[in-house]
């Protein structure tokens, strides 16, 4: 299970908890500008816009799991086991495999708008990175630094692109029953609610945080979906760069998965490994990990853009604690 979300502080944030039972030994990677990206059926782009991300690399080609692109523009794949469908390459559209879809619409989208058109004629195409490597069932969530942002769903009705008023998404179900389940919870307020039910009786708010009363704790992605949404609609905005990307780890951190709680086979746990976030207009990627609570930065700025070969930094996976005395 994944959460993505975008927070809205001035800048733009987005970013995603990767929920998973085994660290794939991803790294954060950057793409130069004039890095060669091949595609299995679309042109290749020789010059593009430079991506930064979390990644692995094979045959010197970058699998994002998410990422964002010098012009502001952010994306994640997420899982959707189930209603996640590829279809065959199909002559007259654009055939883009899903593990091709992040680079691609980083690499040439410039906003949440030319996103939606490059997908217009987009046909997310079953085919496998290797035989190691098989097509993941996945969806997505793309946003930019005006705040706009969509879901991209292959199911077996077809690709469908959804506008995300939330900016917010999880794994199953399809987005729209997300929407709708989120209705369910139109009471939750960070203010204790009023007495409806019986007015006349005397029922005291006897804890703070009444409003949240009901709100959905579970590890399952609708539980996520309505807890990331609460906190990220009522999270404050910060003065600073530091403040607001501390906010914004506050907010994935209501839906981190802790060790133990998530038993996906015999005595095998899913927990988030990594949480990382971005400021979409300065194009600095800040990460944590389970093991690491410092937030750790890498600007894609400081880095030449004008070159031709993936640049990579390690996961700083270990835990530095401040002994005071
Ligand atoms: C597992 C992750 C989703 C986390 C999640 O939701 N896990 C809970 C499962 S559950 O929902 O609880 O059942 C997803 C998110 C992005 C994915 C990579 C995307 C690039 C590439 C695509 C290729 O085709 C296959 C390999 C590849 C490296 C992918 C591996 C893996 O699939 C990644 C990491």
């Amino acid at each position: 299970m994944c959460t993505s979300i975008i927070y809205p502080a001035g800048d733009y944030y987005f970013g995603r908890n990767l929920d998973l039972e085994v660290d794939l030994g991803q790294r954060i990677v950057i793409t130069p500008r004039n890095k060669n990206l091949e595609f299995r059926e679309m042109p290749n782009l020789e010059h593009h816009y430079a991506i930064i991300g979390m990644s692995i690399i094979r045959d010197d080609y970058p699998l994002y799991f998410d990422g964002i692109n010098e012009k502001g523009v952010g994306m994640a794949g997420l899982n959707f086991n189930g209603p996640a469908h590829y279809f065959p390459v199909q002559q007259g559209k654009d055939n883009i495999a899903s593990f091709e879809l992040v680079p691609y619409i980083l690499a040439t989208a410039s906003s949440v708008n030319e996103a939606k058109k490059l997908l217009a004629n987009a046909n997310i195409a079953n085919l496998n990175f290797s035989d190691k490597l098989q097509a993941a069932p996945l969806h997505w969530i793309i946003a930019d630094k005006t705040g706009a942002s969509i879901t991209v769903e292959s199911t077996i009705e077809g690709l469908k692109v959804y506008d995300n008023p939330v900016g917010v998404l999880t794994n199953n179900p399809e987005f729209p029953r997300q929407l709708v389940n989120l209705s369910n919870y139109r009471g939750i307020s960070p203010t204790a609610p009023e007495n409806t039910i019986a007015p006349k009786v005397d029922l005291p708010v006897y804890s703070r945080g009444f409003g949240s009363h009901f709100l959905p704790g579970g590890m399952d992605s609708e539980s996520r979906f309505v807890k990331a949404t609460f906190a990220k609609m009522h999270a404050p905005v910060g003065n600073s760069e530091v403040e607001n990307i501390t906010n914004y780890f506050h907010i994935l951190q209501s839906v981190e998965q802790q060790k133990g709680l998530d038993e996906i086979a015999p005595n095998t746990y899913e927990y988030t490994i990594y949480s990382d976030g971005s400021n979409l207009s300065k194009g600095i990627f800040y990460y944590r990990t389970y093991e690491n609570s410092q937030i750790n930065s890498v600007d894609m700025h400081k880095e030449n853009l004008e070159t031709s070969e993936l640049i990579t930094y390690r996961v700083q996976n270990q835990q530095e604690i401040n002994h005071q005395n």
